[in-house]
């Protein structure tokens, strides 16, 4: 998309360094993102990449480099701030609130910007979260809590959303019914960062992938060129 735009990134990460305590674990990621745009980050466990979106949510210990959204001199803001950048961040561990009801998760997050999601429109892209809206945290599958997850920042106004492993442990009729909304997502103009190793599923979303080892990126290729990498990927990521 870069090249028909010809415009800058949406979120541009330049030789992101990243620590825990003494461990240096991010080594000079760099990476774009164009607006509108689903990158896929991939990698084995622990090749960085979870700790990749915990640096540009401002959430390491320790980074250095540069990271802008739309722009903007990101290592300057503080964490507080991040989100009103126009980033949201869903984690692996989804953080719903087991004894909040569907609709008091929903209501948590502040608006940081205009154009969010209302209420009625995030049922109406996710009807199981509108017959649930009652339910407890406690009682929802773990597909209805990634949604919720997703639903969750989309009230929010976020431009940009960061996502890991949204499919991990969820049936492969969730993982579709999963990979159905961040289309039509990516058709209302939203921008994703996906870590994910399922790659039928990201096949079906994704412009484009990266490749991470150790704290590095290795490459990154078109989706069209992700069968043509499969021996590649196989031998990086063991899948
Ligand atoms: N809270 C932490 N404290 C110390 N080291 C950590 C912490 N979290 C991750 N690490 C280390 O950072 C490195 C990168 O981990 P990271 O979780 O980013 O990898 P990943 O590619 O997302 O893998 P996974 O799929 O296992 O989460 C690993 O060596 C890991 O052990």
């Amino acid at each position: 998309m870069a090249e028909v735009n010809g415009g800058e990134p949406l979120l541009k990460v330049r030789g992101l360094d990243g620590w825990y305590g003494e461990s240096h674990v991010l080594h000079g990621v760099s990476l774009d993102l164009m607006e509108g745009e689903t990158i896929t980050l991939v990698g084995r466990n622990g090749a960085g990449k979870t700790s990749t979106l915990r640096a540009i949510m401002n959430l390491l210990p320790r980074r250095e480099g540069e990271i802008h959204i739309d722009g903007r001199d990101m290592m300057k803001v503080p964490v507080h701030r991040t989100a009103h950048s126009g980033i949201g961040y869903v984690p692996e561990e989804r953080g719903i609130f087991a004894s909040l009801s569907v609709s008091e998760n929903l209501m948590l997050p502040p608006k940081v910007a205009e154009g969010g999601m209302s209420v009625e429109e995030i049922f109406e892209l996710f009807p199981n979260l509108a017959e649930r809206r009652n339910s407890p945290g406690t009682k929802l599958s773990g597909g209805e809590q990634q949604m919720l997850a997703i639903a969750r920042i989309l009230r929010t106004g976020v431009r940009i959303i960061l996502l890991d492993e949204p499919t991990e442990g969820l049936a492969p009729v969730i993982i579709q019914r999963i990979g159905d909304v961040l289309i039509e997502l990516k058709k209302k103009g939203m921008t994703l960062l996906l870590v994910e190793q399922n790659f039928r599923f990201a096949r079906k979303v994704a412009d484009r992938f990266y490749l991470m080892e150790d704290g590095h990126i290795l490459e990154s290729f078109p989706t069209s060129q992700l069968d043509a990498k499969m021996g590649r990927l196989h031998e990086v990521v063991g899948v």
